[in-house]
């Protein structure tokens, strides 16, 4: 098989997807469970106040985890069930919970991968100004090595963020998550503080005396030119450096890209560094990289249209940049249809040669590094037939994702795992509950009951053969 002795066959979820629970034993709110209250802020209003239960149902869950026979699970602890006000006062429920789980995982051999910040930061530290203010990034440094003391002694693999640019990305320019501010300058300094706590949590780790990696997941988001015109190719490595340089070099070279800082600091003066900072990026290099990979995008110039920021949260295919409301920022570029494209019902194309192709890059830009492709999956409503969850497209959708990997490994990349998004169905953010990702279905209608889909049949396979049988 492709796939060395001892990958990691895995899956993952995020804490306020998954768990609910949000007020549960002493929790602290989060602004998500602030943001998602706000009428219109979420597709249907949905929310995840209770999610899918996994808070007290993760004993189960963690069983259906076993009889699936993954090697490890990747998910992500929410900050303000440790620290309510994001710092200071420990709850020691919270704490239990994760404990509880950790337990649980290592009772069944499924190695824990901890992601400590998957966007759901305590509301307190938002009000102090979240990600804009340094004192945020002094408070995650003191979150995670309240983490490292309290289950380093079980936990090997950890990752500090999920997704930069998702979380930067729609809290301060596009406005779809929160703070939903719509403002580039203060997008970048935010940007920079998340990579100062990265490296001084990284510092922090490293001084633990923990024997374990320590990574940061970012979006893999390959970018093709619509044609060869120069000014196509332009606005494709524009998205390139944006998309991937900017948000790869600063962990993985302790750098920023020097011609795009080149640019901030002209056009806004930012990042503003602080004495130190440089150091502190460049002696902190992680031990590994997450890569999440869903899609590819076609990028073409946009000298004059508007700055268009829609995105299909319907699941009605075609209602996205496909029919022409094309995402993109003015001046610089935007994601076009391909018309050659395969797509998903929300408008993601499905690309599998884009992972080959990203990993290598990957690999060409930053080395050896050693790599885990932390989500990937088919976000789709899946038809029932006679009660039966029948998730052919997903099984396809996998096959030829995990054929892509094998692909990128004989090519010589250093991939250790593969955590499909996501292990249960759960909360998409801006989506409902209609967008499934899961191996296990959730009945919303019959008080969240588990049921193996045809893909947790397939993967359990998948994970016996190493790989070989998909
Ligand atoms: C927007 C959405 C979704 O729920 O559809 O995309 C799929 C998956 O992407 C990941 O980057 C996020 O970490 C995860 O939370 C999911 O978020």
């Amino acid at each position: 098989s492709a796939f060395p002795d001892g990958f990691l066959w895995g899956a993952a979820t995020a804490a306020y997807q998954v768990e609910g629970g949000y007020q549960a034993d002493g929790k602290g709110p989060s602004i998500w469970d602030e943001f998602a209250h706000r009428p219109g802020a979420t597709y249907q209003g949905t929310n995840g106040d209770v999610a899918v239960d996994h808070y007290h149902r993760f004993r189960e869950d963690v069983a259906l985890m076993a009889e699936l026979g993954m090697k490890s699970y990747r998910f992500s602890i929410a900050w303000p069930r440790l620290l309510p006000t994001g710092r200071g006062e420990v709850n020691e429920a919270g704490i239990a919970f994760y404990s509880d789980l950790i337990d649980e995982l290592l009772k069944h051999q499924i190695e824990p991968m901890i992601t400590l910040y998957h966007w759901d930061l305590p509301l307190a530290l938002q009000q102090e100004g979240g990600w804009e203010a340094r004192t945020t990034a002094d408070a995650f440094v003191d979150y995670a090595r309240l983490c490292y003391q309290r289950f380093g002694d079980r936990v090997k693999l950890w990752s500090t963020f999920n997704e930069t640019v998702v979380f930067i990305g729609h809290g301060y320019i596009t406005g779809a998550h929160p703070p939903a501010v719509q403002d580039p300058a203060r997008a970048v300094q935010a940007c920079h503080h998340v990579f100062v706590a990265h490296a001084a949590a990284v510092a922090a780790f490293r001084q633990s005396g923990i024997s374990g990696q320590i990574g940061f997941v970012n979006v893999l988001q390959p970018h093709t030119p619509r044609s060869n015109a120069p000014e196509d190719v332009a606005a494709s490595a524009l998205a390139d450096g944006i998309y991937t340089h900017w948000l790869y070099d600063p962990v993985l070279k302790g750098e920023y890209p020097a011609e795009l800082l080149a640019k901030t600091q002209s056009l806004w003066g930012v990042p503003r560094f602080a004495p130190g900072d440089a150091d502190l990026l460049r002696n902190n290099i992680c031990d590994f990289i997450g890569l999440n990979f869903y899609k590819r995008e076609m990028v073409a110039a946009n000298p004059h249209g508007d700055t268009q920021l829609t995105a299909n949260h319907s699941g009605t295919r075609g209602s996205g940049h496909q029919a022409g409301k094309e995402f993109g920022f003015k001046g610089l570029f935007k994601f076009v249809r391909n018309p050659d494209g395969v797509y998903t019902d929300w408008d993601w194309e499905i690309y599998p040669q884009g992972l080959t192709d990203g990993i290598l890059a990957i690999k060409a830009r930053y080395g050896d590094v050693p790599i885990y492709i932390t989500e990937n999956g088919l976000g789709a409503k899946d038809p029932i037939i006679d009660g039966e969850v029948v998730d052919d497209d997903r099984i396809d959708y996998l096959r030829q994702h995990i054929a892509a990997i094998a692909d990128a490994i004989e090519q010589g990349a250093d991939v250790r795992g593969y955590y499909p998004w996501s292990f249960i169905d759960l909360l998409s953010w801006l989506n409902g509950y209609q967008k499934q990702y899961g191996f296990v279905y959730v009945d919303h209608a019959r008080a969240l009951a588990r049921q193996r889909k045809k893909s947790f049949f397939w993967y359990q396979k998948v994970i016996t053969s190493n790989g070989e049988q998909r």
